[in-house]
């Protein structure tokens, strides 16, 4: 059986080495302000019946398809807690979002993926990123941690990278309420199976997928100061809105690809088909895809893998075949080189090309991502260390030897129809400080972990 303990710190000692040596990477373009307020019973009764409690249950009987009035927005809280299911609403109405304000939250957070990653990358790795910040309000700004994190200032025709608090705009804040309730949490005669939350979107910019000026008009003068470029946000367009951006992103790819540029796509669920068809056609154009099994399994539905698609979905922990046969189909048919899978339990990655370094960056990953869970937030690149503590899963062990018996895997790496296929058993925190933005975490570790093992 293999080693995975002393693997596992080999990796993150390269990790420690050489992740610091990428000297830029490009991210956009999602980033937003989370606001979250844990909700209380007799505020949130209070708030009903002051507003109307009979209107309010029947928006909690069946969701509006957005947020117009103060109605609208309780009764999408009480749809949530009552199924204890998450749920996310455009707010569409200035007046609901100045009550969202004076409601107020408890905690701030950075949010988005570009954010998350920026402060990630940046922030803590001292990896140089640009950001595409679509809004740059101060309690944005204030949101970036210190360190090289950029965004392109345009002056006198000019592009300046400065830090986000020295960009000092004063632009529109894009608030994602997010209302949290725990598992028995009580209104009037309901009670909440399960703890979830329910989220409110004040924000006009990235729900469309918007790109600033700067991005638009001077993107081969940023992408100079780049080696890498990670993707993310695409999943809030629908059949309706996504037909601009797209021109957008292509032509951006363009410009990447011309340069020689790795460019990952994080994926995140995509509920609109036609959006998910529509990335499909352009996946080709990026080097790399981040997934999990439910995108997965959404892009093999698209695909017309209906039977795959259920398969992916079908077991706990997922069937490691079955990803292996996705991964296959997807790589073929879109030619993208790299495919990183994560579950629970494990990541396995698919690339047109060879080597340990594969395997080594979903180690680093694995080890960020537990001490993400851990910490709730990760400090410095040699704090991960410490998730070496953190035992092994157990569960992964019959994935492991699944995929021995099926195509020979050996120290986690296997030869599979021309393409290398690599795993790792992840390390899993039984109790998880925090899992937000756990997935963009192991992403972007995986991939620019990878690229500064060739460095
Ligand atoms: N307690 C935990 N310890 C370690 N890893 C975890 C834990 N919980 C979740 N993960 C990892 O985080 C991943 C979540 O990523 P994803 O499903 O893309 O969600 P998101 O992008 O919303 O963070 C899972 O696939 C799993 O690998
Ligand atoms: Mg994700």
């Amino acid at each position: 059986m293999v080693e995975w303990e002393s693997l596992y710190g080999n990796a993150i000692e390269k990790a420690i080495k050489s992740v610091p040596k990428v000297k830029g990477v490009l991210l956009g373009y999602n980033t937003n302000i989370d606001a979250i307020k844990y909700l209380d019973s007799r505020d949130l009764e209070e708030r009903i019946e002051r507003a109307g409690k009979e209107e309010v249950l029947r928006y909690s009987e069946k969701l509006p398809e957005k947020i117009s009035s103060i109605q609208q927005l309780l009764g999408s809280i009480l749809w949530s807690v009552r199924r204890g299911k998450a749920a996310e609403l455009f707010v569409e109405s200035c007046p609901v979002r100045f009550y969202m304000k004076r409601w107020g939250w408890d905690e701030l957070r950075m949010g988005g993926q570009v954010g998350i990653m920026a402060n990630l990358l940046g922030g803590v790795y001292g990896v140089p990123v640009i950001a595409h910040v679509p809004q740059i309000s101060r309690l944005q700004a204030s949101l970036f941690l210190d360190g090289p994190i950029y965004v392109p200032k345009v002056e006198d025709g000019k592009v300046k990278l400065v830090h986000p608090r020295e960009f000092q705009g004063d632009e529109e804040s894009c608030i994602h309420f997010i209302y949290e309730f725990p598992k028995g949490f009580k209104v009037f005669e309901f009670e909440a199976p399960r703890e979830n939350r329910f989220i409110g979107a004040a924000d006009d910019y990235n729900t469309n997928l918007f790109v600033r000026d700067e991005f638009k008009e001077t993107f081969g003068e940023i992408v100079k100061n780049v080696q890498l470029a990670i993707i993310s946000g695409l999943q809030a367009l629908t059949k309706e809105t996504y037909r601009e951006p797209m021109e957008i992103i292509k032509a951006h790819l363009e410009v990447l690809n011309e340069k020689g540029i790795p460019v990952h796509l994080e994926f995140a669920f995509t509920p609109d088909e036609f959006v998910r068809k529509e990335i499909l056609k352009i996946l080709g154009e990026f080097y790399s895809v981040g997934l999990n099994e439910v995108e997965l399994s959404s892009i093999m539905e698209v695909m017309g893998e209906r039977k795959l698609a259920e398969k992916l979905l079908a077991n706990d922990p997922v069937d490691p075949i079955a990803v292996t046969e996705a991964m296959l189909k997807l790589a073929k048919e879109t030619g993208v080189k790299r495919i990183h899978f994560h579950t629970y339990g494990y990541y396995l990655a698919l690339t047109e090309y060879k080597g340990e370094h594969v395997r080594d960056a979903l180690l680093f990953a694995a080890l960020a991502a537990a001490a993400k869970a851990m910490k709730g937030n990760i400090t410095s690149l040699e704090e991960i260390r410490e998730a070496l503590s953190v035992p092994v899963n157990e569960k992964a062990k019959q994935i492991e030897e699944a995929l021995i018996k099926e195509y020979g895997l050996e120290n986690g790496i296997a030869e599979v129809e021309g393409y290398q296929l690599a795993f790792v058993p992840t390390k899993i925190v039984a109790k998880p400080k925090s899992t937000v933005g756990i997935g963009d975490t192991i992403s972007s570790s995986a991939f620019v972990g990878e690229f500064s093992f060739t460095l």
